[in-house]
């Protein structure tokens, strides 16, 4: 595991000593040359132990850095809240030369990416970097998003199904080659995630992947600042910090060394994806082979979007260059917007899954990321009022400051997105199960709609509980859990391979889950 860094507030330069070695006084200096001595105002009422908590807190932060932290902040929000203005004249769908398509592709194509893929990966070439710093508030836990998990027969989370597709992708591309490789995982957490995340990884004994390939490192955290530019104090020994974004990476990636380890490992192209889409595929050779091959510096796996509300960020090109508009930066009117052929004219989706060479990111971390601009989130965020009562506001309240992962689009050589079935690559966990969409229940259903079709391709039958035949659906419609309840570990399977030997012809009881033991078994006897 990479060295793990406290906290810090955005300037790299003031890397203090944590507060046992920084005074009240100094501290306090430092605070008030950044318009934030509030922060201390409830300093006479502490003891000892909330003192040095707070202090330690404090040192670290940087005083010019955080006086432009905060007034970025409020200048940002009091302008116009929603779509950035004048953005829709600047605004042109992709050129197609920058999209590829993994559906539209003829099996020989695509069998090529992926024998590329694998190559690269047979080679060590290629690590996954997951970005996992996230609060998960949106689902409504207060561990890490990676370790839920949906209600799977198997009780297995995120973090596992993960871990097994790198297993196994790891396992194909060294039987191809004959060979052994490893596909390391990365893994940027933040202040909230790193402790659990480490202590769930030991507890499950890393899924039987090797430590030493298993890489957790941390991201920055920002104050949370009010609508005056004040940093807000979440308890009166607490400021309210909030981890700087998923393009936070580019900063992490810097402190923590982390290119150099991929360097030391002769690492070169990294798939870089968010931890809730249930149905992600880790190091995905015909993902990585197009991009290889193409020539790509940096790629973006996408979809096509759903419908003009959906919650994905879409990619397209901003004064002629590659970029994604977020979601929440897109006027309805422009994300309304249909193209000749009826389809909605920005509608390549993204669907956080990125492809970068180690060279770029290098270049990144060099040059281009303090020219990221910070995007702005509204947010309640509890506080401690004057008087020093907690509160939690009902209305937005708050400042978070956060980059997005995908802004160095803009910077690339040569950018190429690629075009992937929602149906068997998307179905991100987001929210909670009261919501209508992207909620466990639609996750669970996305996977075990995969895998029964999987399993029917691969011409298993199914039974119920007395034995009868289940109907065959190999095309079921949205929103409906499939007649026959089948988990396929990903050790078993990884995009739906290797599956005839063991299930054609079988008639497997519903719910069934196919698991190493159950296949070696089924391999060996008679349908
Ligand atoms: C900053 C960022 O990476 N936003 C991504 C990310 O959205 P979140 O709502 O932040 O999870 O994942 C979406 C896909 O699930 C993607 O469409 C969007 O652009």
């Amino acid at each position: 595991m990479l060295g793990r860094r406290s906290a810090r507030v955005t300037s790299s330069s003031s890397a203090r000593g944590l507060g046992d070695m920084a005074t009240e006084a100094d501290v306090r200096a430092r605070l008030q040359r950044a318009g934030q001595g509030h922060l201390l105002r409830f300093w006479a009422e502490l003891g000892p132990g909330p003192r040095a908590a707070l202090l330690a807190e404090l040192a670290p932060l940087e005083p010019d850095a955080l006086r432009e932290h905060c007034a970025s902040a409020a200048e940002a929000c009091a302008r116009a809240p929603g779509p950035t203005p004048g953005l829709a004249a600047r605004l042109r769908p992709l050129s197609p030369e920058r999209v590829g398509s993994a559906s539209r592709s003829d099996p020989e194509t695509r069998r090529r990416w992926e024998a590329e893929g694998f190559r690269q990966i047979a080679l060590n070439k290629v690590a996954v970097l997951l970005l996992a710093g996230g609060q998960g508030t949106r689902l409504g836990v207060t561990y890490p998003k990676g370790m839920y998990q949906v209600g799977l027969p198997s009780g297995k989370t995120l973090y596992q199904l993960q871990a097994e597709r790198i297993r196994r992708v790891e396992q194909l591309a060294s039987e191809r080659h004959r060979t052994r490789c490893t596909v390391p995982w990365y893994i940027m957490t933040s202040e909230f995630t790193l402790g659990p995340t480490a202590k769930f990884f030991k507890e499950h004994d890393f899924f039987h992947l090797d430590p030493a390939n298993v890489v957790l490192f941390e991201q920055r955290m920002l104050p949370a600042v009010s609508f005056e530019g004040k940093a807000i104090l979440e308890r009166k020994d607490k400021v309210a910090m909030a981890p700087d974004g998923n393009g936070g990476l580019y900063r992490a990636l810097a402190d923590n060394q982390v290119l150099e380890d991929m360097e030391r490992r002769g690492v070169e192209f990294v798939h870089v994806y968010c931890v809730d889409n249930i149905l992600v595929r880790l190091a995905d050779p015909v993902f990585i082979g197009f991009c290889v091959l193409r020539g790509a510096d940096c790629g973006a796996k996408v979809v096509e979007k759903a419908y003009p509300e959906e919650p994905v960020g879409v990619v397209c090109q901003v004064d002629g260059v590659p970029q994604v508009v977020e979601y929440s930066e897109i006027s309805p009117e422009t994300a309304g917007l249909c193209g000749a052929d009826g389809r909605l004219l920005y509608n390549v989706g993204n669907i956080c899954n990125h492809f970068f060479t180690r060279g770029f990111l290098q270049r990144v971390t060099r040059e281009f990321e303090p020219l990221l601009k910070p995007h702005v989130a509204v947010k309640k965020v509890p506080y401690v009022d004057e008087e020093g009562n907690l509160v939690n506001p009902l209305k937005p309240n708050g400042i978070k400051m956060e980059k997005f992962v995908f802004d160095v689009f803009q910077f690339a050589k040569n950018f190429m997105a690629f075009e992937v079935s929602r149906e068997e690559e998307f179905s991100p966990l987001k929210n909670a199960a009261t919501a209508t969409r992207d909620n466990p229940s639609t996750a669970r259903r996305a996977l075990l709609t995969q895998h029964y079709q999987w399993a029917l391709q691969a011409g298993a039958h199914f039974l119920d509980a007395h034995g009868a035949q289940l109907p065959e659906q190999p095309i079921l419609p949205q929103n409906e859990d499939p007649p026959a309840i089948c988990e396929i570990s990903p050790l078993v399977s990884y995009s739906g391979e290797d599956l005839e030997a063991c299930l054609q012809g079988h008639k497997l009881w519903s719910p069934f889950i196919l698991n190493e033991d159950q296949a070696r078994v089924l391999r060996t006897q008679e349908a």
